[in-house]
């Protein structure tokens, strides 16, 4: 009997760029295995005119995912892990975490070069509270507007002249071959990431052993390591997807170090952390800058940037 692997994906450009990905490289490890996509459309992708929290997080984009799992449909579904809720639904697991691509934020803009090169009064495109909050601290100034949309449509917009400039993610550009719109690299330790960003991950029910050995082939074990601390830092600080939280792990050796930084986008309010600890202590480091984080106030900007979100 020949093996078959099916993956569930969201229909985006990006989503099924990183299938694809996955896809090649399950077959390049498993001669013979035939692998085939299943792409789905999601609420999450359907709902444009609401804001993500309104509409139930962004766990939305998982769910229609694993009901095909559980129905049989699909044996695994490929995510972006920074989208992927901190608690994973019960009867499913990561069984593979692949090589992080770039993790960085990336300035885009028609006509300016960076953050610093923004006029007064300058209109910012982004619907991600971490972003808004890390551009909030830098420029008071500037007039954060609302983007959602894909990758290609966040572009689009951004073309239309409805923004000086957005932001996104590096890694999505570069796995549409947008590479060149990157005008700045926003990188750390002054600029953060969300929690995982960069990071491909596979889901597959807990149960099924044959599709966990398949895909565990992919896993990455340092990528693995970092982000489990950046998403044990997210969980320990709170239950949603969406609050202005940012976290970047870096391995040395046998050493993580782990940033970490909370932000209030109505105020540019921000406090940071970073601490280092034993790559075999990933998830106590994430509590530990967690910790640290909520002694300096964290909570009070989670819960003003909350009651500001609908
Ligand atoms: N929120 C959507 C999303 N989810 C993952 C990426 C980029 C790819 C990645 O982080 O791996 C993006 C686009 C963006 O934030 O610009």
């Amino acid at each position: 009997m020949t093996a078959r692997l099916r993956i569930a994906t969201r229909k985006s450009p990006l989503a099924l760029w990183q299938t694809e990905h996955v896809a090649a490289q399950l077959r390049a490890r498993h001669p013979g295995l035939v692998v085939d996509l299943v792409p789905m459309s999601t609420r999450g992708d359907e709902v444009l005119d609401r804001s993500l929290a309104a509409i139930g997080g962004k766990g939305l984009f998982l769910k229609e995912l694993e009901l095909a799992m559980l129905r049989g449909q699909a044996d695994c579904a490929v995510h972006s892990l920074k989208d992927v809720p901190m608690e994973l639904e019960p009867g499913f697991m990561l069984p593979a975490i692949l090589e992080r691509a770039d993790h960085a934020d990336a300035f885009v803009s028609n006509r300016f070069d960076g953050i610093d090169a923004l006029p007064p009064g300058a209109v910012v495109g982004t619907s991600s509270l971490r972003r808004q909050g890390q551009l909030r601290a830098l420029r008071p100034d500037l007039v954060l507007r609302d983007l959602r949309g894909n990758v290609n449509t966040r572009l689009a917009k951004l073309d239309a002249g409805d923004y000086d400039a957005i932001v996104l993610a590096c890694a999505g550009l570069q796995r549409l071959g947008f590479e060149a719109r990157i005008r700045a690299r926003l990188d750390a330790p002054q600029w953060l990431p969300a929690p995982a960003q960069g990071a491909i991950a596979i889901e597959c029910r807990d149960d099924d052993g044959a599709t966990q050995a398949l895909c565990g082939a992919l896993d990455h074990a340092a990528t693995r390591t970092c982000v489990e601390a950046e998403r044990a830092m997210n969980r320990a600080l709170h239950g949603s997807c969406h609050v202005p939280v940012a976290a970047l792990a870096r391995l040395d050796g046998d050493a993580l170090e782990l940033h970490g930084l909370v932000g209030a986008p109505h105020d540019g309010r921000a406090v940071r952390a970073e601490r280092r600890g034993p790559a075999s202590q990933a998830e106590a480091l994430g509590i530990a800058v967690a910790e640290q984080l909520l002694a300096q106030g964290a909570r009070e900007l989670i819960d003003a940037s909350h009651s500001n979100s609908a």
